[in-house]
C-alpha cells in the first residue's frame, strides 16, 4: 500500500500551490491526487483565449443548480475537470482581495487572516499577474472605461492591485503571459517547472484519480480512497496529513460521503455518521450576475486578451466599506440566458454584467444520495434575503450601466438596448428580467467555512484543521468565510500558499504533524 507523509485531494488551483511547497523539501513525500487529465500540451487549456470553448465540455464536472425560485434555475456551475483546477478553464481576472474582505474574515472568527497579515502571501505567488497587455486593449474597451468614468465619476484605475479602492474603472489585471496569450495558472506556474524538468521525485501527481472516500482510525484521517481511470480502487495512507483541495463543490462532497457532515442528514441517507458537523455543505457562497445587452453598429476590433478585459466598480451607499457594485465589460453579446425569454442574439454587440460584491443571500450544498457517483445537490438560494438587496443591487446595476451607455465615447458605438429592452424600466420589471437571467460569474465558496471555536457552523479552525478530527485540514475555496468583494482566484492561491506554512510549522513543532 503506498504511504506518503501528505495525500492532497486536488490539484487545483490551491492544491497546486500546496504540492509545489511542500515538495520544496526533498524529504517531504507527497501525493496529488487529480481528478481530471494534465493541461501540458493542451492548447485548448492554456491559451486564455479559448476559455469559453471548455465550459460545459469533457473537462467539466458541470454541476446544476437546484430550482431557484426568485433567480434562474438553469445555471449550470462549471467546475474544471483537469490539473490546475478552476485555474485552468477560468478568466484568470487577478485581484488581490481588498484588505477590507480580509479583515471581515478575521472577524468572523480566521484568527490570523486578517489583511497585515495575508499581505506578504500576494507577493509569493508565483503567477504572473500583470495589466492587461496594450496588444489586448480593445477600442471598445477603451471607450468604456472613458463613458463610465465619466458617467458615474468614478477614477479610472490603472493597477487594481495597487492600491485598495472603493470605486474605478479599468483594465484587469490577469494571470497570463501577454505575449502568447498563455495561462499562468495555478499549474502552470506550479507545477509545470516541476513536472517539465523531473526536479521534484518526491511529488507524485495521480491523474485521472477520483477520491471517493476518506480512510478514518477513530477521529484521524489516515488516507484516501480512491478509484483510478480504469476502475482500479486504491487506499492512499497520509502518514502526517490529508489535505482536502477539491473546491468549494467538491470538498464538503467528499467530506459528506465520508460521514463528516450534519448527521441527520447522512442518517437519512443511510451514510454511516464518524463526526457530525453541521456545517459542511452550508454557508454557499456566489457572486451572482445580470446582464444588459447591446448591438453595435457594426462589428468591434477582434483583439482582446479573453473578451472581458475591463471592469467597474460602484460605490454606492457611502457606508459600504468596499465597492457594492462590480460590473465585467464583454466584448460581445452575452446572451445565453436572456436568449430562453425569447431575446435575440445580435450579430455585433456587447454587454455589461453588473454583479453583487457582497451577496447577502446564503444557500446550502447537500446529498441526494449515497452513491458517490451522483452530483451533490447545489441550492444557492438566490435574491432569497430578507431586505431584497440582492435584486435591488442588480436594479441599480441594470440602471448604472444604462447611463454608462448613453454617455460618449461608448454611446457611438452602440445601435440599440437588446435585453431587457429600452420598454423595460420599471423597478419590478427590471427586477424581474435581471433575476431571471441571472448567472454566475463561477465563484462558488464557503461550503466549509473557517471560524472559531464558538462559530457552531465552522467546519474549520483558522489553522485550518477540521474541527474535532486530526490528520486533516482543507485548504481551497471553501473554507472562505465570507465572499471577498472581488473574483477570488488570488484570494484562493493565497489561502494554498499560507496552508503550506500553516502545515511546515505544524511539522516542526509537532512531531508526526498536525495533532
Ligand atoms: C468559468 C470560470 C471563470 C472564473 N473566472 C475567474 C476569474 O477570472 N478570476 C477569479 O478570481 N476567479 C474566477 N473564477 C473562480 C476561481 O477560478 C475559483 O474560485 C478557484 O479557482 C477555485 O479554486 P479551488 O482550489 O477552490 O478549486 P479548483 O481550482 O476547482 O480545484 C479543485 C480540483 O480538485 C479536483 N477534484 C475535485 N474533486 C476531486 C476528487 N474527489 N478527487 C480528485 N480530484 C478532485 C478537480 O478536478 C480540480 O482540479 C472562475 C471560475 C470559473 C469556473
Amino acid at each position: 500500500m503506498p504511504t506518503y507523509d501528505y495525500v492532497i485531494v486536488g490539484g487545483g488551483t490551491a492544491g497546486s500551490v500546496i504540492a509545489s511547497r511542500l515538495t520544496e523539501d526533498p524529504d517531504v513525500r507527497v501525493a496529488l491526487i487529480e481528478g481530471g487529465p494534465s493541461d501540458i500540451d493542451r492548447p485548448e487549456v492554456l491559451t486564455l483565449r479559448r476559455w469559453l470553448g471548455l465550459l460545459g465540455g469533457e473537462l467539466d464536472y458541470d454541476y446544476p443548480t437546484t430550482e431557484q425560485p426568485r433567480g434562474n434555475s438553469h445555471i449550470r456551475h462549471s467546475r474544471a475537470r483537469v490539473l490546475g483546477g478552476c485555474s485552468s478553464h477560468n478568466t484568470l481576472i487577478s485581484f488581490k482581495p481588498l484588505p477590507t474582505d480580509w479583515d471581515e474574515w478575521e472577524t468572523a472568527g480566521a484568527l490570523g487572516w486578517n489583511a497585515a497579515a495575508m499581505e506578504p502571501y500576494f507577493a509569493k505567488l508565483r503567477n504572473n499577474v500583470v495589466p492587461v497587455g496594450e496588444r489586448d486593449r480593445n477600442a471598445v474597451a477603451v471607450d468604456f472605461l472613458e463613458a463610465a468614468t465619466t458617467a458615474l465619476g468614478v477614477p479610472l484605475v490603472e493597477g487594481f492591485n495597487k492600491r485598495p479602492f472603493t470605486e474605478g474603472a479599468g483594465f484587469f489585471d490577469l494571470a497570463y503571459h501577454p505575449e502568447t496569450n498563455k495561462r499562468s495558472s495555478a499549474s502552470v506556474a506550479y507545477l509545470h517547472p516541476h513536472i517539465e524538468s523531473g526536479d521534484r521525485p518526491n511529488l507524485e501527481i495521480l491523474l485521472e484519480t477520483w477520491a471517493y472516500r476518506l480512510e478514518l482510525d477513530g477521529d484521524r484521517v489516515t488516507g484516501v480512497h480512491v478509484r483510478t481511470a480504469d476502475g482500479a480502487e486504491r487506499l492512499l495512507r497520509a502518514e502526517r496529513e490529508v489535505l482536502l483541495c477539491a473546491g468549494a463543490v467538491d470538498t464538503p462532497r467528499l467530506l459528506l460521503h465520508s460521514g463528516i457532515g450534519p448527521a441527520a442528514d447522512l442518517t437519512e441517507l443511510g451514510i454511516d455518521v464518524h463526526h457530525d458537523l453541521p456545517g459542511v455543505g452550508e454557508n454557499l457562497l456566489d457572486h451572482p450576475e445580470s446582464v444588459i445587452v447591446w448591438e453595435t453598429n457594426g462589428p468591434i476590433p477582434e483583439n482582446s486578451a479573453m473578451d472581458s478585459d475591463t471592469g467597474l466598480f460602484v460605490r454606492r451607499d457611502p457606508k459600504s466599506k468596499g465597492p457594492d457594485l462590480m460590473f465585467h465589460f464583454y466584448q460581445v453579446p452575452f446572451t445565453d440566458n436572456p436568449e430562453r425569454l425569447g431575446y435575440e442574439r445580435p450579430e455585433h454587440g456587447v454587454s455589461l454584467t453588473p454583479n453583487i460584491p457582497k451577496p447577502h443571500s446564503r444557500g446550502r450544498l447537500y446529498l441526494t444520495s449515497s452513491d458517490p457517483e451522483v452530483k451533490p445537490a447545489l441550492d444557492f438560494r438566490y435574491f432569497t434575503d430578507e431586505d431584497d438587496y440582492d435584486a435591488r443591487t442588480l436594479v441599480d446595476g441594470i440602471r448604472a450601466a444604462r447611463e454608462v451607455a448613453r454617455t460618449e465615447p461608448l454611446a457611438g458605438w452602440l445601435k440599440r438596448e437588446v435585453c431587457p429592452g429600452p420598454e423595460v424600466t420599471s423597478d419590478e420589471d427590471v427586477s424581474a428580467y435581471a433575476r431571471q437571467v441571472a448567472h454566475t460569474v463561477y465563484h462558488p465558496a464557503g461550503t466549509c467555512r473557517m471560524g472559531g471555536s464558538s462559530d457552531e457552523q465552522a467546519v474549520v479552525d483558522p489553522e485550518l484543521r477540521v474541527r474535532g478530527l486530526s490528520g486533516v485540514r482543507i485548504a481551497d475555496a471553501s473554507v472562505f468565510p465570507t465572499m471577498p468583494s472581488v473574483n477570488p482566484m488570488i484570494g484562493v492561491l493565497m489561502v494554498g500558499e499560507k496552508a503550506a506554512d500553516l502545515i511546515r510549522t505544524a511539522t516542526t513543532t509537532t512531531p508526526g504533524g498536525v495533532a
